[in-house]
């Protein structure tokens, strides 16, 4: 039975960031949260005009557009990323849940962001990681026990294919790219999962809870970089599990949102709670790859 989300959710209290709103998954994420009547919604897109659409969207489907509102930012571009978060702390200063929900899937080709890092590694892990790391502070100063503060991560039932090869985060390596499956998406919502986990043991006593979250198989935009192979590989994914983008986003905001769910860093699939990859597991490997990345941050000067 796909889990279900209740009518009456309270967020008139909460501040809220959810990236990757103009598309697939997000965009239902957006209308859903917008009708639950939050104290602000920021979307941060790249692209305005598509962010002015979703702002219709949202209008004509629910009619509670009132507090939601499109800022701008490209995980892509780290320097976008802290000044969002800068101007974001200046002209709002208080958080209470960030949904890091924006990912790319590049299983075919190597490309390389404006900071010389490999997409995935980029959009999927350090730039949310940069994000979260950036908006700590006023999350922390934000949340009560009354409202409690909450960081999620859009990871993917591919983080069961991932690792983590320190030696070759940026697959610089890696001679053979192409797996549909097992590129560094795998490994990038594997490190979604370590960071949320992480996090929720960095934060313990401050009334703020982490998950990770596979939201189900749903055919959206996330498939538009790969070659006809993955195409093909992907389509039989979806021939054979799909459930709809609205259905994706239940799933992703109802371990989020359910007062009754206390649990922290813990990861969910389709909204039930799993035990993840093993490596998950390892609080080795968590902390290398929390230093790794807090240092290619430092050598790119935002931290
Ligand atoms: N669709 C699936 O079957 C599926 C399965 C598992 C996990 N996921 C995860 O769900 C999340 C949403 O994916 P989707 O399926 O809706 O894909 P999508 O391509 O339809 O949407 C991705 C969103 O991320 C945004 N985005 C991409 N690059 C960005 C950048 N550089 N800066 C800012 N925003 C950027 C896009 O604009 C878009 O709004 C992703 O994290 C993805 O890995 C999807």
């Amino acid at each position: 039975m796909p889990v279900k989300l209740d009518n009456n959710y309270d967020l008139s209290g909460y501040v809220i960031i959810l990236t990757g709103a103009t598309d697939g998954i997000g965009k239902d994420m957006a209308r859903i949260l917008a009708g639950f009547n939050p104290k602000r919604l920021i979307l941060p897109v790249r692209n305005k005009e598509k962010g002015n659409i979703l702002l219709e969207y949202i209008k004509s489907s629910n009619g509670h557009a009132k507090n939601v509102e499109i800022w701008e930012m490209d995980l892509a571009d780290l320097q976008s990323v802290k000044n969002f978060a800068n101007k974001f702390i200046k002209e709002v200063g208080e958080l209470h849940m960030l949904l890091n929900n924006a990912g790319v899937m590049s299983s075919n080709q190597v490309i390389k962001t404006k900071d010389n890092l490999e997409i995935q590694f980029q959009v999927n892990h350090l730039a949310p990681f940069l994000l979260t790391l950036l908006l700590l502070d006023t999350i922390k100063k934000s949340v009560s026990a009354e409202l409690p503060g909450k960081i999620a991560f859009t990871s993917s039932s591919g983080h069961f294919n991932g690792e983590i090869d320190f030696d070759n985060l940026n697959l610089e390596k890696r001679s053979s790219y192409w797996h549909p499956i097992k590129g560094n998406y795998g490994n990038t919502k594997l490190m979604n999962v370590i960071v949320a986990k992480e996090l929720s043991r960095i934060v313990q006593n401050e009334n703020i809870r982490t998950y990770s979250l596979h939201p189900g198989i749903i055919s959206t935009n996330l498939n538009h970089m790969n070659n006809r192979y993955t195409t093909y590989f992907i389509n039989l994914l979806i021939m054979m599990f799909e459930i709809s983008a609205e259905q994706g986003a239940i799933n992703t905001l109802y371990p989020v949102l359910s007062p009754e769910n206390k649990e922290t860093g813990e990861y969910y699939n389709e909204g039930i709670k799993q035990e993840p990859n093993k490596i998950a597991n390892d609080q080795e490997v968590a902390n290398k790859l929390w230093k790794v990345s807090e240092q290619l941050l430092r050598e790119h000067g935002l931290i």
